[in-house]
């Protein structure tokens, strides 16, 4: 089943053309990823899909609902990855938890939340005190707590260390597991390799590949998906 369905959207930002034509489809739980240069147009598709930008033309829905129109309805049924901004730096893990708990008709249970996501442990720390791996570990469980059947995630694993990187790989896929489909905002291929089961490779605001990485690979020679993708790139440049 079709979760998110994109055709022709377009969106400018005075002059530039931010977004020229951008056709895409994300089913039902899957790990969709989002792959493409600075600029390229990646967040602003993630914001309209989200009802936080407005297209200039295209038709866009989310659950069968127009982001533009249904915003309120859909803002339950979805959950957007903070930016670090968002959160006051002397707030505890379990007082953001609980106060975003607040903002949903059907919350999930923060407590259980907070412990599913191995978070008890800080729960009395305060969001300026949390490692880049904490903080992402939070932001994940702050995205589920509206218990949302699509989460977007933009660029979550940016700064982190390797091993804070592969935890919260597997926290993406435990999401996945329960069912969540996730769209992945990322610049890392062997990140879209691991986790992703398909993705749309965007270039100057237009979608330049759509399928799995694997599709990818296959065309081109060198048996490398960054050579792959380097390769797309420079052919639209
Ligand atoms: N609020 C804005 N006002 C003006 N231009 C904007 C605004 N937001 C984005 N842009 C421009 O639109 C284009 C697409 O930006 P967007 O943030 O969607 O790209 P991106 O692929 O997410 O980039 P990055 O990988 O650098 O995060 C860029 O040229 C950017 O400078």
């Amino acid at each position: 089943m079709t979760v998110i369905e994109i055709n022709g959207l377009q969106k400018s930002y005075g002059t530039h053309k931010a977004l020229d034509d951008v056709t895409l489809t994300v089913e039902r739980g899957e790990i969709f990823g989002i792959l493409g240069p600075n600029g390229a147009g990646k967040t602003t598709v993630v914001e309209c899909a989200s009802g936080l930008r407005k297209p200039d033309g295209g038709t866009l829905r989310v659950l069968g609902m127009d982001p533009q129109t249904q915003r309120r309805e859909l803002l339950q049924r979805i959950g957007t990855q903070l930016q670090e901004a968002a959160l006051p730096d002397a707030i505890r893990v379990n007082e953001a938890l609980k106060m975003y708990a607040s903002f949903y008709d059907k919350p999930a249970d923060w407590n259980a939340l907070m412990e599913e996501w191995g978070l008890t442990e800080k729960r009395r720390a305060r969001f300026s005190g949390l490692s880049g791996g904490w903080k992402q570990r939070l932001f994940i469980a702050l995205a589920l707590v509206g218990n949302p059947e699509v989460v977007f995630l933009d660029e979550l694993t940016t700064g982190l260390d390797p091993s804070a990187r592969r935890m919260t790989w597997n926290l993406i896929r435990a999401m996945r597991d329960r069912g969540v489909t996730v769209v992945l905002v990322t610049h890392f291929m062997d990140e879209a390799d691991a986790l992703c089961d398909r993705i749309a490779v965007i270039d100057q605001g237009r979608v330049v590949h759509q399928g799995s990485p694997g599709e990818l690979l296959t065309r081109d020679s060198s048996g490398s998906l960054d050579d792959a993708y380097f390769a797309l790139i420079e052919r639209t440049v």
